[in-house]
């Protein structure tokens, strides 16, 4: 969740004078943040989770299943909850924390405090995701559930979809045929986020996703539930001249994209150049997640002929102008620019030299003053162009109390610029005034609808950085080679019929491998103390931070082609290896488990997680997306024609509730075995 400042906020025509103000102190209040904690360094491995949820809430007489829009509510109760918990216990650290999020149906929950690097820590991730899930729940009304649903089904769908029931004809920031006013949270920030992005852009966001054409789909599908003659707003005609396209699933207004749930992780670094190693060795990272995690396939009442939500989000706040987006040429706009501020990562960061020039090879404009400025401070080229470029996006939300701010205390004009560039890895500052360091934030991930599921990629995710950190790993490929993969993972069933782009050898040439011996593609390969090549055990109770610098230049070969560095891989070979030269991401998380002291029980358990990931990547598991998908299309109501009704709505929600709660089978999604876990019980 972005800065939420408390203030009077400015419409467009006036915030858009204070944009190089904003800009101009963000920056300072930047270059204080570096001049105070560049050296900053020694910080331990601190992680945390964000898992956001959309509350439905069930009329099993009338099977519907509909968004509750009392966010303020179970805040506000939740918040009453969790502070009298603190107070009985004395401490905040374990009791957790409820966030507001942009949809007035969602809640974002983090853990108390975040993990440390400890085994048990790393195994209270999904105990810790449960309990919260429980809190939340015990205070909801009884027909109310918080899920982890990426996209809500019939969101923006024609009749009620909402408890209360709001008329969509009063959508004064989105200007939308499909969803009122009432589904934004009412915090200044969201409603001004939404008309601002509309009135900079110049017109309503447009979202179009390819319908999935079914047997009965109408040809050519023209959405007869978008009210074509509507005549409220200027824009209305949109959608009739142009902006809802053919065979597609039109949505016109930021909460289709930010009204999705994700998971989040963030990691802290030792110190700032680790937190640039890491960013950019999870850049290549960043799209096989959202692949292995797909769980969206449904929007607008109807099936899409995508997966994930990312295309989504990008479109809903996309504020670029027509001269930005590169329809007409420049004039009144500064830059052509090729994403939305909800995009994937354009630059790598790091300065390390396994960063060669060539790898960050697309269009990335920057903004040449606060470039020069940067380094001017002394700033290192790498990192002055990754700030230059975020910005290069003006501010969206400016409180006229907090203009002018003390750039020495506060980050807030800094803050407002970052927190609204949604790229798949965010660089995070230590924040002013507080025992925070520098940290990575890893966003591409789609939420699971289960905490089992969350819990497996979360533990995946850390223990993959780890990997790639003690084995000195070189991850890097192309920038554009990595935005073809982002393309490929939200395609339908990626897992079986995509390819991804992927380094070939991410080890130094001559550095001894830590797999002695390959296994076999797809199996599950229990600890093996033997696992580690010619590396030394120094066997830690703790994943750490600190971990030395990649190699010397000269020891990669820097001169061969680029395109010799990558080939195309399905994820069951990125994940679970192709050949003795590829040996697949888990086979490394297994050697780096080795160099680990756990006992028995704690190996079961990490490779109860692991055997998720492995599974879904060798496909003898489905996604959520995929197992969303053939839930309808075998539902007795679906009429094969790409409608999702709301009897089908309801029963999906009441199988993945069900599922949640493991009193529902779905084996071929997650077979019992993977997520009863005995510890748990009780939580
Ligand atoms: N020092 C730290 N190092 C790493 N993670 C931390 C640290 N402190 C908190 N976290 C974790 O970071 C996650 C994000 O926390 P929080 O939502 O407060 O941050 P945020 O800056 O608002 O996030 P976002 O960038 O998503 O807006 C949480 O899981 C939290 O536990
Ligand atoms: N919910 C958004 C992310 C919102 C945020 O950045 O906090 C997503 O699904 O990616
Ligand atoms: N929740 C996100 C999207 S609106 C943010 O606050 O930045």
């Amino acid at each position: 969740m972005g800065l939420l400042s408390l203030g009077t906020p400015l419409a467009w025509d006036d915030a858009k004078k204070y944009a190089d103000h904003v800009r101009t102190h963000g920056i300072a209040q930047f270059l204080h943040i570096w001049d105070r904690l560049k050296d900053r360094a020694g910080d331990e491995l601190l992680w945390g989770d964000e898992v956001e949820y959309m509350v439905v809430t069930f009329d099993n007489g009338k099977k519907h299943a509909k968004l509750s829009l009392r966010q303020t509510e179970i805040l506000e109760k939740l918040q009453t909850i969790t502070n009298d918990m603190a107070s009985d216990r004395g401490e905040t650290d374990s009791v957790p924390t409820f966030h507001p999020e942009y949809g007035r149906f969602m809640l974002e929950s983090t853990p108390g405090s975040p993990y440390t690097g400890s085994i048990p820590d790393l195994l209270s991730v999904e105990g810790d995701m449960r309990y919260r899930r429980r809190l939340a729940r015990k205070y909801l009304k009884p027909h109310e559930i918080p899920m982890t649903m990426t996209s809500f089904p019939r969101l923006g769908t024609p009749g009620v979809f909402t408890e209360p029931y709001y008329d969509p004809a009063d959508a004064v920031s989105s200007h939308s045929l499909f969803v009122p006013e009432e589904i934004t949270n009412p915090h200044a920030r969201f409603p001004t986020l939404t008309a601002n992005i509309r009135r900079r852009r110049g017109s309503k966001v447009a979202i179009n996703l390819p319908l999935y054409i079914d047997d009965r789909t109408p040809r050519p599908f023209v959405d007869p539930t978008i009210p074509w003659q509507r005549n409220i707003y200027p824009e209305d005609p949109e959608a009739k001249q142009g902006a809802a396209l053919i065979d597609h699933v039109y949505m016109d207004a930021m909460g289709f994209g930010m009204g999705c749930s994700c998971l989040q992780l963030t990691f802290q670094a030792c110190n700032v150049a680790e937190a640039r190693r890491l960013y950019d060795l999870l850049v290549p990272v960043a799209p096989i997640m959202l692949a292995l995690t797909a769980a969206s396939p449904l929007w607008r009442g109807y099936i899409a002929d995508v997966d994930c939500r990312w295309d989504v989000v990008a479109a809903s706040v996309d504020d670029r102008t027509e001269e930005e987006r590169g329809l007409k040429p420049l004039k009144e706009s500064r830059f052509q620019i090729p994403k939305s501020r909800y995009g994937s990562v354009s630059l790598y960061i790091s300065d390390e030299w396994l960063n060669r020039p060539e790898y960050s090879d697309i269009e990335a404009p920057f903004d040449p003053a606060i470039f020069e400025r940067l380094k001017d401070h002394g700033i290192d080229p790498i990192l002055a162009k990754h700030m230059a470029h975020l910005f290069i996006r003006d501010p969206l939300v400016i409180f006229s109390e907090m203009i002018d701010q003390d750039d020495t205390t506060s980050n807030d004009h800094f803050e407002n610029i970052q927190s609204t560039n949604w790229q798949t890895l965010r660089f995070k500052p230590p924040p002013v005034n507080s025992p925070i360091g520098w940290r990575v934030e890893f966003r591409s991930m789609e939420v699971q609808p289960t905490d089992f599921e969350n819990a497996a990629f979360a533990v995946f995710v850390v223990l993959l950085s780890r990997a790639i950190l003690n084995y000195n790993m070189n991850l890097y490929i192309p920038i554009s080679k990595v935005d073809e993969n982002m393309a490929r993972a939200q395609r339908r069933d990626a897992i079986h019929t995509q390819k991804f782009y992927f380094r070939k050898d991410v080890f130094a040439p001559g550095q001894p491998s830590p797999i002695s011996t390959p296994a076999s593609s797809g199996t599950s390969s229990p600890i093996d103390p033997t696992a580690t090549n010619g590396i030394p055990l120094h066997k830690e109770r703790k994943m750490r931070n600190c971990f030395p610098p990649p190699l010397k230049p000269e020891t990669w070969h820097p001169q061969n082609p680029i395109e010799d560095e990558y080939d195309e891989y399905t994820l069951d070979e990125i994940i679970n290896g192709k050949n003795d030269h590829f040996p697949g991401l888990l086979k490394l998380i297994y050697a780096y488990l080795d160099t680990l002291d756990m006992c028995e029980h704690e190996q079961v358990r990490i490779t109860q997680y692991l055997d998720l990931v492995r599974r879904r990547a060798n496909g003898s598991l489905i996604t959520p997306a995929t197992w969303i998908r053939n839930f309808v299309r075998s539902h007795p109501a679906y009429k094969f024609d790409s409608v999702v009704n709301q009897e089908i709505n309801y029963d999906l929600m009441v199988a993945v509730d069900e599922i949640e709660r493991g009193i529902r089978e779905a084996p071929e999604f997650l077979p019992p075995h993977l997520c009863r876990n005995a510890d748990l019980n009780g939580i």
